[in-house]
Order: structure tokens, then C-alpha cells, then sequence
């Protein structure tokens, strides 16, 4: 990282639904793939539930206990590239339930934030086999503070005007966003970015599962709401480099956090 630069990957892949075996090993050759060449990452993320994708009915037989395989394979990947790695989400299970965690490591692999999704999309019946989380999710990316949302969260601005609040300058959205509303994803994730005025970079997976069918579009924004990046539909690794002093020139620029009126609403 040179300054307030940071450059990104994120790992837009397809995910195979209820064989984590076969996800794990797909998401090793993709994490390969974005460490090679010449411009290496210094942050890469995944996309949401990766490890076993939406089978919902056998997500309590198949999700990581405690996260333990997942927690080791990204560990040693980000320590042995020396890179953070934003696990994305996985299905993670807990004495109490099915989670669906993000985790993020450090250049060194250790764990150093998780968030589990607060909001429980109903659409996908993820209420009637997903416990929700009970915290935000906060980490530091590129020297500077940052927030975590998954997909259907980015529909709830009060979550993203409260990190922002928080002090966060990029908030980091896995998620498995699937068709017909590309034009949703694309609005809320540049409304937020407008809003907030900062970094939105959220990573979608592709490809279909049983009904379903995912259009990726992986975007990375910057806090005008301008595209830095933005894949298509098939597996691909976004890279692109943000440079985060721009939020504070936006934030100077158009000063809408001291323009707010918090005692009105
Ligand atoms: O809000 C949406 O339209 C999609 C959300 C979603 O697929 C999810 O949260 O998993």
C-alpha cells in the first residue's frame, strides 16, 4: 500500500450449491489466480456463501462448524501472500445455529473482524433456516476504517449512514444477487456510495443455482458514485486500485455530514 492507495481483487465465481468440497477447491484456484502477475493484490474478497450457496434445507448438515476449515484455508492463503482477504460470507454453524458470516484476515492470517448478516432476506426463506446477527461489522482497510455489509443489507440506508458515521471511508458487500434485479443492485450500491460518500465494493457471484440465476456484476465505486470497475456475467477477478483520500475531498467538497439535521430526523 503506497499512502491511502490500496489495490483490489475480488473473486466474482460461480458457487456450487450444497458441495462445499467442490467450492473450496474452485476458490483455491481462483485465489491463485488473483495473486499472479505482476500487479498483486494487497485486499482480496469473495463473494457471499460460498462455501455451500443457497441449499437452505440441508444448510444445518453442510455449514462450517465454527468456521474452522474456511478459517484455516483463507488464514494461511492471506498469510502466505501476505494480503487481506475478505472471506466474503460463508454458512458458518454455531451452537445456536447457521450464521452468515464474513471474516477478514490480515497480511499475517490472523482473524482480525467478522460480521454476520443482520438482515434475513424473506424472498430466499433465509429467516426460516439462517440466525441473524446481533452486531455491525467493522474492520480497517488501507490504513483506514471500513464497514461490512451482505447483499440484502445494502437495501437498509440507516446501516450504511451508521458506519459511515462510524467513522467508515469503504464499505466491503459480498453477496449472491441474483436476476431480475440488476437494476436494484446497481442503484442501491451507487446510492449508497453517493450518500455516504465513500468506497462501495461488493463482489456478486455468477452463474446459476437450481431456479436461480446470478448476473455478477461486481462493482467497485468510488464516493461519487462513479464505476471503477464493474464486471460482466461469467467468473472473473475485478481488479482495480482506489485511492481513499478521496473520500475526505468529496466529504470537503459537498459537506454533507456537516449539513446533516439529526435533531429533525
Ligand atoms: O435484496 C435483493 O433483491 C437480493 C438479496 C439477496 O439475494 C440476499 O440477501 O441474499
Amino acid at each position: 500500500m503506497s499512502g491511502n492507495k490500496m489495490r483490489l481483487a475480488l473473486v466474482q465465481m460461480h458457487v456450487d450449491a450444497g458441495n462445499p468440497d467442490a467450492n473450496f477447491e474452485r476458490l483455491q484456484s481462483k485465489l491463485e489466480e488473483a495473486v499472479s502477475g505482476e500487479s498483486k493484490p494487497e485486499l482480496i474478497m469473495l463473494p457471499e456463501m460460498w462455501n455451500t450457496g443457497y441449499a437452505l434445507e440441508r444448510i444445518d448438515e453442510i455449514a462450517d462448524p465454527e468456521g474452522q476449515r474456511t478459517k484455516a484455508m483463507l488464514s494461511s492463503f492471506a498469510k502466505a501472500h501476505a494480503v487481506q482477504l475478505i472471506g466474503g460470507s460463508i454458512a458458518e454453524k454455531r451452537a445456536d445455529g447457521v450464521y452468515n458470516t464474513m471474516y477478514v484476515f490480515n497480511e499475517q492470517g490472523e482473524l482480525t473482524s467478522q460480521y454476520s448478516k443482520i438482515h434475513l432476506f424473506r424472498l430466499m426463506d433465509e429467516e426460516k433456516h439462517l440466525k441473524a446477527g446481533e452486531e455491525l461489522g467493522q474492520l480497517e482497510a488501507g490504513g483506514a476504517p471500513a464497514g461490512m455489509m451482505i447483499c440484502y443489507d445494502i437495501r437498509f440506508p440507516e446501516l450504511a449512514r451508521k458506519l459511515a458515521l462510524g467513522g467508515a471511508k469503504a464499505m466491503f458487500v459480498p453477496a449472491q444477487w441474483p436476476n431480475p434485479r440488476l437494476h436494484h443492485w446497481r442503484t442501491l450500491l451507487t446510492a449508497r456510495a453517493i450518500e455516504n460518500q465513500m468506497f462501495v465494493i461488493a463482489c456478486n457471484r455468477c452463474g446459476t443455482s437450481g431456479e436461480s440465476t446470478f448476473f455478477g456484476h461486481s462493482l467497485i465505486l468510488d464516493p461519487w458514485g462513479e464505476i471503477i470497475a464493474e464486471a460482466g456475467e461469467e467468473e472473473t477477478i475485478v481488479r482495480a486500485e482506489i485511492d481513499l483520500a478521496l473520500v475526505d475531498a468529496v466529504r470537503a467538497k459537498i459537506p454533507v455530514f456537516e449539513d446533516r439535521r439529526p435533531t429533525l430526523y
